[in-house]
């Protein structure tokens, strides 16, 4: 459905005629609340069934329906039938709803809101058109958006605000431009002309109505440009500019026929009188004042009170004091019955003023709770994120901690075992370095550290030590006649029989080539001497097993007594046992002086 079809009493109130008066609020009052419902001609009525018939019959979608349930609502509005009207407004809501988009609810709304409007319950009209262009906030749904500021300048220049009218009715012209609705710009342009003439601007309201016209005439829109007159007649009889004043006057009673409201009517009428009135052309005044109080009598007390205070005045300025008489007492009645409508009257605009305000304030604080809603669960759902996240991070961590302290575990447990392997490599190499590979005995490296440490007990304990070198006889000779394999066999046997004289704490060696070096810590040259015996006697008492059979093996012993430097007593032995070697070999021979 086209927004234009919809616009009803709003596009055509002609609220600057309603001004042209000065009766503000009353005038407007009437205009809305009377609404000058449409004839319930045969066309109306089969439109009306034919809606009711669609609307029943079975496989009618939500949208068919909402626009069924709009058109039926708008006609009824229309027609005057509110109840009826409201009920559709009703069911409107349910679809709307059920449809869930802006555009549908906004609509309905504006339905609603113009229902009220038309019943005089502005407060809640506005309340309708507030909530439905709340409801389009952030859509780009132009057209609707347009009907329904339209609607709220028109609501609220009806409560006395020109203002805040003025503002909706600017941002209807802008959308009317935006989606080039020229009708809809046209009536925007009056509103505004009408408004700014309430803030008594009444040039600047020529202007807007001018402009107006201009659209108008160009674009064919006949009703529009005939209201634009009728309000440019008002203004410029006001402005006293008489021959625009004439001009317009005359144009707007050609254009005005039956289908414009008669409050438009006898406006101009009585504008028009008071241009005569000014231009002293009384009997030309005096017609038009009668002409509009014949379209105000019984209709619109107010204005018909204006018309008998103009017609009494003109009639006693033409010396007729009878006939003033009658207008003055006849509105004198009109004043008597028109004051206690007037007292219910500034009642009900009171009463709605306070309403509107009411109802602003209850919206704006909806929003302020929706807003605080909105903001309150933002935060809290940012909250429980956050919270979760946390959660997650905290699980997460601890998983990895656990983890990492399994792994440390394992790790650790790895690098002992590896460590503990790595000692017993480290031992064994130490052990092998400092072993003699033929004879298992310490070798010059392993002895020096063995023998080193003997040597330093001794002497921090004050004991005795001594030390032997031992050199087999000959034994180049064995290897030169039975071969070097030989020779090792009997060097591994004498070593072998070496370590079976010693004790433990004794450190035997093999310096090198056939020789061995013995240090006993801890026994006394005599001990040392029994010590000795007890080696050549292991190594003499029988020959030793080779491959080659049993071969008879002899040592040349040399003997010293350790003192402070156990390198010196070494060398003292070896040149002992150099001196055996020399007596013919096969002996124990002591240094020449204990060392
Ligand atoms: N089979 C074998 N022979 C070795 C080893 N180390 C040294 N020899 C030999 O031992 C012999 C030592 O000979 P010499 O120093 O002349 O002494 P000797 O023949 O025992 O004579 P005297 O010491 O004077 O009794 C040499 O022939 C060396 O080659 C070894 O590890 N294995």
């Amino acid at each position: 459905m086209k927004p234009q079809r919809l616009r009803g009493w709003f596009t055509r109130c002609g609220l600057a005629m309603v001004r042209l008066i000065g009766l503000l609020l009353l005038f407007c009052v009437a205009l809305a609340t009377a609404a000058t419902p449409v004839a319930a001609g045969e066309n109306t009525e089969v439109l009306l069934e034919d809606l009711s018939r669609r609307l029943a019959a079975p496989g009618v979608d939500a949208r068919e329906r909402f626009e069924l349930l709009f058109e039926r609502g708008t006609v009824r509005r229309r027609l005057g039938r509110y109840e009826l009207a409201t009920e559709d407004a009703r069911a409107l809501e349910a679809v709307a709803t059920s449809l869930d988009e802006p555009g549908f609810l906004a609509r309905q709304r504006f339905l609603a809101g113009s229902i009220d409007a038309e019943q005089g319950r502005m407060a809640a009209a506005i309340g309708h058109f507030l909530q439905g262009n709340d409801a389009l906030d952030g859509h780009d749904n132009i057209e609707v958006r347009a009907l329904l500021v339209s609607a709220l300048g028109v609501a609220y220049q009806w409560t006395g605000d020109p203002l805040k009218a003025r503002r909706y009715y600017e941002e209807t012209l802008a959308l009317a431009r935006q989606f080039g609705d020229h009708s809809l710009e046209v009536t925007a342009l009056g509103n505004l002309g009408s408004a700014v003439g309430d803030l008594g601007n009444l040039s600047r309201a020529v202007d807007f109505h001018r402009q107006g016209l201009a659209i108008a005439e160009l674009q064919g829109l006949e009703q529009e440009a005939t209201e634009r007159i009728a309000n440019l007649c008002d203004l410029q009889v006001k402005l006293d500019n008489r021959r625009a004043a004439e001009e317009s006057c005359q144009r707007a009673l050609e254009a005005l026929d039956d289908s414009f409201p008669m409050r438009m009517r006898a406006g101009v009428h009585m504008a028009y009188g008071d241009l005569k009135r000014e231009l002293e052309e009384p009997a030309a005044a005096l017609a038009q004042y009668e002409l509009a109080l014949a379209l105000a009598r019984g209709r619109a007390p107010l204005v018909m009170s204006e018309l008998l205070q103009r017609l009494g005045d003109l009639a006693f300025a033409q010396g007729r004091p009878e006939a003033a008489a009658t207008y003055y007492r006849e509105q004198l009645d009109e004043w008597r019955k028109g004051l206690d409508r007037r007292r219910e009257a500034v009642a009900a605009e009171l009463k709605a003023r306070h309403d509107v305000e009411r109802a602003e304030k209850e919206i704006e604080l909806l929003q302020l709770n929706n807003r605080l809603q909105q903001s309150g669960l933002t935060a809290r759902n940012r909250l429980l994120l956050a919270l979760a996240a946390g959660l997650l991070l905290a699980v997460l961590l601890v998983a990895l901690a656990f983890y990492s302290y399994r792994r440390q575990l394992r790790l650790k447990g790895i690098l002992r075992e590896q460590n503990d392997e790595l000692e017993r490599a480290l031992v064994r190499i130490r052990e092998l370095a400092s072993r003699d590979a033929l004879t298992g005995l310490l070798n010059r490296r392993g002895f020096e550290d063995v023998a080193g440490a003997a040597h330093a007990r001794c002497r921090r304990e004050k004991t005795s030590c001594g030390v032997l070198v031992a050199d087999i006889d000959r034994f180049k000779a064995t290897n030169d006649r039975l071969g070097h394999a030989v020779g090792d066999e009997v060097l591994r046997a004498v070593a072998d029989r070496i370590a079976g004289v010693v004790r433990n704490m004794d450190v035997a060696c093999r310096w090198g080539g056939e020789e061995f070096v013995i240090v006993y810590p801890g026994l006394s040259y005599a001990e040392l001497e029994r010590a000795a015996a007890r080696v050549r006697e292991a190594i003499v008492a029988a020959p030793v097993d080779t491959s080659v059979g049993p071969l008879p093996v002899t040592l040349t012993i040399g003997l010293a007594s350790v003192g402070e430097d156990l390198d010196r007593a070494i060398r003292q032995a070896d040149e002992a046992m150099y001196r055996g070697k020399r007596a013919g070999r096969d002996r124990i021979m002591a240094a020449t002086a204990p060392a």
